[in-house]
């Protein structure tokens, strides 16, 4: 979806608007509730069609993430590719981030990016900056598309590398490619970069770093990232600036029939929380 201010100004128009949250769509096959379809495929795009539907009201953004779909082989990336395009059809100004963190040298990224963007349809992609930005240029000179790259993350142990101290001035390298992300890679306005809410100091330092630029919010529901405190230290001064994901708390509110309206509610509930805060 090409946008005039591109694909974050559609962004910042939803979260004007009172729209904060990006619902995960990550369908796990051994958490789905009963009954929806008999193959596995199936039964992921119909709920995650079901989950749009419920959580669109509150939804600046949908993310998908592609190793659910990709372990379930050809039925699974079609499964990828019809939620997507159930997702453009339904609620066509909703963005779609395709969480694959991809990053390999330029002309295996040129058919990352194809791939992502073009075949599945997604508006954003995730990628790592371990290989630098001439790399991810296929993905950098899509100025109708998205690229969010990893800053910092969510999970136990990820201070390994990205807390090393880098550069001249000692500062953590997660702070740095944030850095670099903002002032050298975003020529086209259209990068983003992650950072984890089970470390809201991190996340200061990068909205220090990256001034107004939007930063995906990961670890917020199932891993009980701090939100108020997130609120406080990571909003942007122009917008919103929080893509704010919860994938699990919303997904499996309920695990039986009524999975939509819980997922409704839960949405809601976060949106509300968001927007408080
Ligand atoms: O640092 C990261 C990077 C990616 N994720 C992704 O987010 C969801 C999990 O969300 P929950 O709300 O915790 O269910 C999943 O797709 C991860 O790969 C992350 O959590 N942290």
């Amino acid at each position: 979806m090409a946008t005039d201010g591109g694909i974050y100004e559609l962004m910042r128009r939803h979260w004007s608007q009172g729209r904060l949250v990006c619902v995960g769509l990550d369908p796990d096959l051994s958490r789905l509730p009963a009954g929806l379809a008999t193959h596995d495929a199936e039964r992921a795009t119909v709920f995650c069609r079901e989950i749009a539907d419920a959580t669109a009201e509150f939804a600046a953004a949908f993310k998908l993430n592609s190793a659910f779909f990709e372990r379930m082989g050809v039925p699974g990336i079609q499964a990828l590719e019809c939620t997507i395009a159930y997702i453009k059809q339904a609620h066509p100004d909703r963005v779609v981030i395709v969480d694959a963190k991809r990053g390999d040298i330029d002309n295996t990224n040129l058919y990352y990016a194809e791939a992502v963007f073009d075949t599945w349809g997604a508006d954003v992609v995730t990628v790592h900056p371990y290989m630098g930005r001439e790399s991810l240029e296929p993905f950098l000179r899509r100025g109708d598309k998205g690229v969010i790259v990893m800053g910092a993350n969510s999970c136990a142990g990820v201070g390994e590398f990205q807390d090393l101290p880098v550069g001249s001035e000692g500062v953590p390298l997660y702070e740095y490619v944030c850095r670099r992300v903002a002032g050298n890679w975003n020529r086209l306005g259209n990068c983003a970069v992650t950072a984890g809410a089970t470390e809201p100091a991190k996340l200061a330092r990068i909205r220090h770093a990256v001034g107004d630029l939007p930063i995906l919010l990961l670890g917020l529901g199932a891993q009980g990232g701090d939100v108020d405190e997130c609120l406080r230290v990571g909003k942007a001064q122009d917008s919103f600036g929080l893509i704010a994901n919860s994938s699990r708390a919303i997904l499996y509110a309920s695990s039986g029939s009524d999975f939509a309206e819980a997922a409704h509610r839960a949405a809601a509930r976060f949106n509300q929380r968001l927007s408080d805060g």
